[in-house]
């Protein structure tokens, strides 16, 4: 079944985001039959996707929030979430966040360095609070996905590497106004090799037996986000498989008696609920190629300029019976303003509608004002 624009959307102005609720709530319920069978505690993160109509359905699904700014946690709270089940990450805490986040009494920061924990530590005693930690290792596990979204490398700036992790566990032991709760790592995003899952909790299970040779018991385990979705076919996929990411856990983490494992999925949440609807404003034969160029650009999914990433691209209103090739191209002043190039597509005319698919995740979030563009407002079916 293939992308279909509603008749009664064929004429508003475009670019928006359209949003599939029907397809939200069916992947939000797979995901919950396979956290339910492996007893896993999703977390979801609102930086893939923040709009209001979303998170009320994830947090009615029963899914907590994993948060990485002090607006993250407030509209977290704003949609409903709970305190006790919003998770507060981000290698940059401001105090002010920090203090929001106390104040909020929300249920685990994890946190990146020693002095995150040093800064935790004062902000919780000034608030007369003890605030729940879990230590954010850097495990230097490869996840196999764009060097821009890998995170769990030592060249990264995120997490504690393992070299500093006892030094920071001493020092944890002089911070009285902080419980360590856990530990937590998140190795990247868009992975598609499952393998690399097993690398970290290998990874995560030699950690854990040194912190109990220490005398710490963990009553959490969080092992991140990244599964990845199918970008090339988003009609073959719509819904990712859910229950291999948590048997990849299932299999290899060593969990221990009554230990609770989260994970923080953000991209295989929402990115196929979500599609740009673009208009063709102008084709353009030069000698070289055949440009399609659409109202929607690199302001509205950056994704395609920034890591050089693949949206499927479908005309939706053409009934033309030849297809050519053209560089889908946005009106912004960047050559990178390009969605594709060489696209094959039903020869295209002005006025034509273009549905950029798979864009539900870190796209309206990541979208710009550059060139004054307008924001968009979304649309949601279902
Ligand atoms: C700490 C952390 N948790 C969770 C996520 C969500 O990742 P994804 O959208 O790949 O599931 C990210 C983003 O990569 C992250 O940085
Ligand atoms: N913004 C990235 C994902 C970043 C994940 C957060 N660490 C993307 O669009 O693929």
């Amino acid at each position: 079944m293939s992308f279909h624009l509603p008749a009664d959307l064929l004429d508003r102005p475009t670019p928006y985001y359209l949003y599939d609720l029907n397809l939200l709530e069916r992947t939000l319920h797979m995901l919950q039959q396979a956290a339910q069978a492996h007893n896993v505690q999703v977390h979801y993160a609102l930086k893939a996707n923040a709009n209001l109509p979303v998170l009320e359905r994830v947090q009615q699904a029963g899914f907590g929030a994993d948060c990485v700014s002090g607006n993250e946690v407030q509209r977290a709270l704003d949609a409903g979430f709970a305190p006790d089940h919003i998770v507060f990450a981000g290698v940059g805490k401001s105090d002010a966040e920090i203090n929001l986040a106390l104040t909020a009494d929300i249920w685990c920061f994890n946190a990146e360095s020693g002095q995150e924990l040093e800064v935790l530590n004062e902000l919780a005693g000034a608030q007369g609070r003890r605030a729940r930690v879990a230590l954010r290792v850097n495990p230097n596990v490869d996840a196999h996905t764009h060097h821009y979204i890998t995170t769990g490398l030592d060249a990264n700036k995120f997490g504690i590497n393992l070299s500093d992790l006892p030094a920071t566990v001493e020092l944890l032991e002089s911070l009285p106004h902080l419980e360590l709760v856990g530990l937590h790592a998140h190795i990247g995003s868009q992975i598609t090799n499952l393998s690399v899952f097993e690398q970290l909790s290998h990874k995560i299970n030699e950690l854990q037996t040194w912190l109990e040779d220490k005398g710490y018991q963990l009553p959490h385990l969080n092992v991140g986000g990244g599964l990845g979705i199918n970008y090339d076919d988003p009609d073959t996929d719509p819904i990712p498989d859910f229950e291999a990411y948590f048997a990849a856990f299932g299999q290899h983490l060593h969990r221990r008696a009554g230990q609770q494992v989260h994970v923080e999925l953000g991209r295989s949440v929402v990115a196929q609920c979500g599609t740009l609807v673009s208009r063709v404003l102008y084709v353009k034969q030069s000698q070289q190629t055949n440009f399609a160029i659409l109202d929607a650009g690199m302001t509205e999914l950056i994704r395609p300029a920034l890591y050089g990433s693949h949206h499927h691209i479908q005309n939706v209103t053409s009934t033309a019976k030849t297809d050519k090739t053209y560089d889908v191209v946005g009106p912004i002043c960047e050559s990178s303003d390009t969605f594709g190039k060489g696209i094959l597509l039903p020869e295209t005319k002005r006025g034509d509608l273009i549905a950029l698919r798979s864009a539900g995740a870190y796209g309206e979030v990541m979208s710009s004002e550059y060139n004054l563009r307008e924001k968009t407002t979304p649309v949601y079916v279902g």
